[in-house]
């Protein structure tokens, strides 16, 4: 029966809609967010002007900006109600599923999470993008054994993170790096995870609930649970002489290697060289030679034997590494960033809104009849 129907497995090449927030532009592998090209984004511009991009369409003025980062300060505390809830998760539980339930109970203590408005999805988005470094850092600490840092509202967005995370703020050259990882992870039209929150939003339900569909895609290991899988598979290579080796009986198993390949980026990944530079970057600083002479050598073979290139998630990973942040963090520090895409897209859905509901060519059990269960 489904030998007649186009079956489009995965959803690859369908154009599911329109969209106004970034181009994903293969043929010239490249992508802009609002027409902007990321890798100027990233050299000229803090995540937070990103964010207010994203949403707003256009770059903000120094007035606008000032006011933007004013809202994103004061809504940074998640307040002791969560905090004494987070003290109860099992202390192995993975920090995505932390922050999955986080979001869930921020969405149930808000009373406007009923809103649809673009004005209260907005105000909602911004508190999101304030709390959930929050969440991410006070749950680091717990897991650590060591009491949550309050939010310093007198620093930016990434260096508050380091602070709430560490206690510290690092050189800001290591800031800026991070800031650059923020950036170019902080939208990329109808990936797995921002369709999943297109979908729960075009269903008319509350931005909250789509924000938690989109943790639950992100945290695959094909899509962003890849940056932790990178770091996991370079310290299992753990010397870079072994690396090739390491590589070609990876291939030989059929075994995927993380942080290689992407659905629509086929000739490489635009975002690569930008963090790339950001990671050598952080090995400089923080004497990490060894992981890229480690990268080289995996980049250089998987392209030679697979012709396969690398994702943004191959540099992060190895990035917040150098960085200090523990490996459980990487993806949930994903989510601190496309967290503006995510909810961009469900404001962009709500304005001109139809119910995603694709069809399924059915090939199970022809139609039979039910027996009692005495006569099965
Ligand atoms: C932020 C992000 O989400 S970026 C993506 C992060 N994910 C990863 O890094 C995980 C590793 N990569 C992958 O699993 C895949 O490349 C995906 C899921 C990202 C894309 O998958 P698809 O678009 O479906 O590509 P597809 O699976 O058709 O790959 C084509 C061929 O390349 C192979 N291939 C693709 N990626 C890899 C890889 N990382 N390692 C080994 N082989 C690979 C496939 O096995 C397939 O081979 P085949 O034709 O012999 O079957
Ligand atoms: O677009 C995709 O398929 C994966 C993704 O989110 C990204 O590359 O940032």
């Amino acid at each position: 029966m489904s030998d007649a129907i186009d079956i489009k497995k995965g959803l690859a090449g369908v154009y599911a809609d329109t969209t106004k927030i970034s181009k994903v532009m293969e043929e010239t592998n490249s992508l802009t967010y609002r027409g902007y090209p990321v890798q100027e984004l990233a050299a000229l511009c803090k995540f937070e002007e990103v964010a207010y991009l994203i949403w707003h369409g256009e770059l903000p003025m120094r007035e606008q900006l000032m006011h933007f980062e004013r809202q994103e300060r004061e809504h940074r505390w998640i307040g002791d109600d969560l905090i004494e809830v987070m003290r109860k998760f099992r202390k192995t539980a993975h920090p995505m599923d932390t922050l999955r339930t986080a979001v869930s109970f921020l969405g149930v203590q808000d009373p406007e999470t009923e809103d649809n408005s673009p004005k209260a999805n907005l105000e909602k988005s911004i508190k999101m993008m304030a709390r959930i470094p929050t969440i991410v850092a006070a749950d680091y600490r717990l897991r650590n054994g060591k009491e949550p840092i309050k939010p310093d509202p007198k620093l930016g967005f990434a260096e508050n993170f380091f602070h709430m995370c560490f206690g510290e703020v690092p050189a800001p050259e290591v800031v800026k790096c991070f800031d650059v990882s923020l950036t170019l992870y902080a939208e990329h039209s109808f990936n797995a995870s921002t369709f999943t929150s297109r979908v729960i939003a075009s269903t008319t339900s509350d931005i909250y609930s789509a924000v938690v569909g989109g943790i639950g895609a992100l945290k695959g290991p094909l899509h962003g649970g890849a940056n932790e899988a990178v770091m996991h598979m370079m310290l299992e290579v753990d010397d870079p002489k072994k690396a090739e080796a390491w590589l070609l009986g990876n291939i030989a198993d059929k075994r995927l290697v993380m942080g290689f390949g992407h659905r629509v980026y086929k000739h490489g990944d635009s975002r690569v060289p930008t963090m790339k530079k950001a990671f050598l970057e952080m090995a400089k600083i923080k004497n990490g030679q060894k992981w890229v002479e480690m990268y080289e050598i995996l980049e250089r073979t998987m392209l030679a034997k697979k012709n396969i290139h690398p994702n943004l998630d191959f540099p992060t990973g190895p990035a917040y590494y150098l960085m200090g942040f523990d490996i459980p963090m990487f993806t949930p520090i994903f989510v601190m960033s496309r967290i503006t895409g995510w909810t961009a897209h469900v404001m962009e859905q709500n304005e001109d809104n139809k119910l995603i509901r694709p069809l399924a060519a059915y090939d199970g059990s022809a139609q039979r009849k039910v027996l009692p269960v005495a006569e099965r």
